[in-house]
């Protein structure tokens, strides 16, 4: 296997300065599935992130209790209940990017919401699968993968019970071969304090280069989806615009660590935008 590394110099390439003759529905249309009672602020992250990573329309499917919480932190971000499937079907018809998930939790209510979710998305679409959702899917045979764009965000944990390679065995080669039995049109973002990238049948994988301690705090991974997504809604489904957006929500994380001990998932939040300005400058 040949690494390869993610550089400032490819996210430079995906993020391009706007074009003036746009509107929001230029930059895709973002579906987050997730965050259930317990665990709200993982769909709030991802669907926040979303935002202020440049998606044109970001929509949170969740549980009501969350809707408040979401709209004091995250206005831009649109809201509805996954288990009014119907409201779940049109909005999943309208996506770009759908993100799965960040906070969905592991019961039946959680299964039944990614089985939906998945049957209902179409080729022409992105799905980001995360969190939850890996581990549902790891575990119930009978949901089944979509035809669609697939970004897989696993940890360590969830890569293992996903591809039954125990941590210590999760060599690159082991995650390619692993790879290989997957559809064409997978991207696997497998991630750790050195994230990589690979895709089926490839002879190579991505290596990211910037990342730091300070991001080792729940949510951090949620709010990745958030920038993947957003990423992919408006450079499109690409393995550079996926390692782009790997590369730029962990740089963030590093010029915030320049002053903070921790570098907290809110806060590279708040800063992506900016990153994403400089850039796209010359
Ligand atoms: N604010 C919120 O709403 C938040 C909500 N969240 C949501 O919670 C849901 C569950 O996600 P999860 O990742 O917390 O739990 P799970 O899938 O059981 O994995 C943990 C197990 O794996 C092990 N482990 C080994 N290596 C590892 C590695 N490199 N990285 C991570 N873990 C590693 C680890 O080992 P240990 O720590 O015990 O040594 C432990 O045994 C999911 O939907 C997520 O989105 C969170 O994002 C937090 C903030
Ligand atoms: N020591 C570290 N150095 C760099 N990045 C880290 C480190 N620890 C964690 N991360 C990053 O934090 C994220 C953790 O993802 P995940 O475990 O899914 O978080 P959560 O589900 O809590 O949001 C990944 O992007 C991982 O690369
Ligand atoms: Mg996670």
């Amino acid at each position: 296997m040949q690494k390869r590394l993610i550089t400032e110099q490819l996210a430079r390439r995906v993020v391009r300065p706007r074009a003036r003759d746009t509107y929001k529905g230029s930059f895709g249309h973002v579906l987050v599935v997730g965050g259930n009672d317990q665990y709200g602020g993982a769909g709030i992250m991802s669907a926040g992130a979303a935002v202020h990573a440049g998606a044109g329309l970001v929509t949170l499917a969740t549980r009501p209790v969350n809707f408040t919480p979401l709209h004091t932190r995250y206005p831009e971000v649109m809201a509805i209940d996954y288990t009014d499937h119907k409201m779940l079907a049109e909005l999943i018809t309208g996506a770009t990017v759908v993100v799965i998930g960040p906070g969905l939790g592991t019961d039946q209510e959680s299964a039944e919401t990614l089985e939906f979710t998945l049957t209902h998305v179409t080729d022409q679409q992105t799905v980001v699968i995360d969190g939850s959702a890996l581990t549902l899917l790891a575990a119930e045979k009978k949901i089944e993968w979509p035809a669609s764009h697939i970004i897989l965000t696993p940890h360590e944990m969830e890569f293992a019970r996903l591809s039954k390679l125990k941590i210590a065995a999760q060599t690159p080669e082991a995650i390619q071969s692993y790879m290989n039995t997957l559809p064409t049109g997978t991207i696997l973002v497998h991630k750790s304090a050195r994230t990589t990238l690979y895709t089926p049948g490839s002879q190579d994988y991505w290596q990211n280069t910037t990342g730091n301690p300070g991001q080792a705090t729940g949510g951090t991974g949620d709010t990745l989806t958030g920038i993947i997504a957003a990423f992919a809604a408006q450079f499109g489904w690409s393995e550079e615009a996926i390692a782009a957006a790997v590369f730029t929500h962990s740089a963030v994380a590093d010029q915030l660590a320049e002053t903070e001990y921790v570098t907290l998932p809110t806060m590279v939040i708040d800063h992506v935008s900016a990153y994403m300005r400089q850039l796209s400058r010359p």
